[in-house]
This record gives structure tokens, C-alpha cells and sequence, in this order.
């Protein structure tokens, strides 16, 4: 079985993947950072050129991919859920763990991390914290459906993430 992270943007699932692959001496695999490497282009340059549907019919192709690899740790893009065969395929082939953060942690951790000009272009003509809200409300169902258990991360370092998660395994 896989174990896939799903959350929204900067709940933590390339971190907290990273470092629990380690410590479960599991292979660890990005679907963003393969969908960059495939394309050959920043996921920002992509939107900007292509715009979101091209993006998301890339990001399908990565997630149907990485769907026939074993025992992986796999960090999901925010929104992958959005796409039913997505969820479909990681329910089939993996354990689905929601990483979760209040509207303000995301908020300040997506203004703080450097890599949000090149992998977490605008979602919405709203201010920031406007698009978070409102897409959190629209996506927390989907990430609900997918999900196996959900943890909160507003509280915890990645290490604790991690061993609360394994805790759960
Ligand atoms: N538990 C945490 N506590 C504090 N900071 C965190 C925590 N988890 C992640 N961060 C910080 O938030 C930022 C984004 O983390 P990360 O890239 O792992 O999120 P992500 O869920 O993979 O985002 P995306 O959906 O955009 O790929 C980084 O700067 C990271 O250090
Ligand atoms: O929440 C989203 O829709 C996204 C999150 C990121 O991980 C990237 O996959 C991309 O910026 C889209
Ligand atoms: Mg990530």
C-alpha cells in the first residue's frame, strides 16, 4: 500500500512526506515536483502560459502514475482531489492521510515559504486570504471523501506530524 497526503497548499504534505518516508524507510515521491520535472516548467509559468485546466490534465497524468508504484510515500499538489479519478485511484492503491491547517496557518506559511512564486500561482482573483477560505470550504468535503483520517498540523513540527501519524498506521 501507498500512503498518499492530500491537504491544502502548505498543510505540510512535501514536509511531513519527506520525513516520514525516512522514518518508515519508504521511497518518498512528490507529484508536484514530478510534474515540474516531466514538463520542464515552473507550475506558475505553467498556469500562466496554459492556464489551470492544462494544469490539471498534467497533474492527472502524475497522480495515474504514481498510482502503480508500491509502498511509496506520496505528497499530493493541494488540489488533486479536485479530479474524481484521482481520488478514485488513490483510494484503490494507497492509504489517504488529510493534513489539515487553520485558514491563518496556511496563510502564513504560503507568504513565508519561498517557494510560492514558482509552485503556488494565484487560484482566485481574491485577496489571499479570501481564496483560502473560500477554497478550503469548497475542497473540504472532497479532501473529507478521500481521506482515511485526518491531522491537524497547526500545532505540531513535522516530527510530531509524523509520529502521530504513525501512531495511526
Ligand atoms: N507543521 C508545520 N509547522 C510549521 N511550518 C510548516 C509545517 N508544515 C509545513 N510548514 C512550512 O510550510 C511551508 C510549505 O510546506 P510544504 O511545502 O511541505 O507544504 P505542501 O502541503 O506540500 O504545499 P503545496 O500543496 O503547495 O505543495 C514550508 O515553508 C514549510 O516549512
Ligand atoms: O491547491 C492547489 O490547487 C495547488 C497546490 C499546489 O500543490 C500545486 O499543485 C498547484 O499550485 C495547485
Ligand atoms: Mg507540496
Amino acid at each position: 500500500m501507498n500512503i498518499f497526503l492530500i491537504g491544502y497548499r502548505c498543510t505540510g504534505k512535501t514536509s511531513v512526506g519527506k520525513a516520514l518516508a525516512g522514518k518508515l524507510t519508504r521511497p518518498f515521491i512528490d507529484a508536484d515536483e514530478e510534474l515540474v520535472k516531466k514538463n520542464r516548467v515552473t507550475i506558475s509559468d505553467m498556469v500562466a502560459e496554459h492556464g489551470w485546466e492544462f494544469f490539471r490534465e498534467k497533474e492527472r497524468a502524475v497522480i495515474k502514475s504514481l498510482c502503480s508504484l508500491e509502498n511509496h510515500v506520496i505528497a499530493t499538489g493541494g488540489g488533486a482531489v479536485l479530479n474524481p479519478d484521482n481520488v478514485k485511484d488513490m483510494k484503490e492503491t494507497g492509504l489517504v492521510i488529510w493534513l489539515k491547517a487553520s485558514a491563518e496557518t496556511i496563510h502564513s506559511r504560503i507568504i513565508q515559504d519561498i517557494k510560492t512564486l514558482e509552485q503556488r500561482p494565484a487560484l482566485t482573483h481574491k485577496n489571499l486570504m479570501e481564496e483560502i477560505k473560500e477554497t478550503l470550504e469548497l475542497r473540504n468535503p472532497l479532501y473529507q471523501y478521500a481521506a482515511d483520517f485526518a491531522i491537524d498540523t497547526d500545532l505540531s513540527d513535522t516530527d510530531e506530524i509524523c509520529n502521530r501519524i504513525k501512531e495511526r498506521l
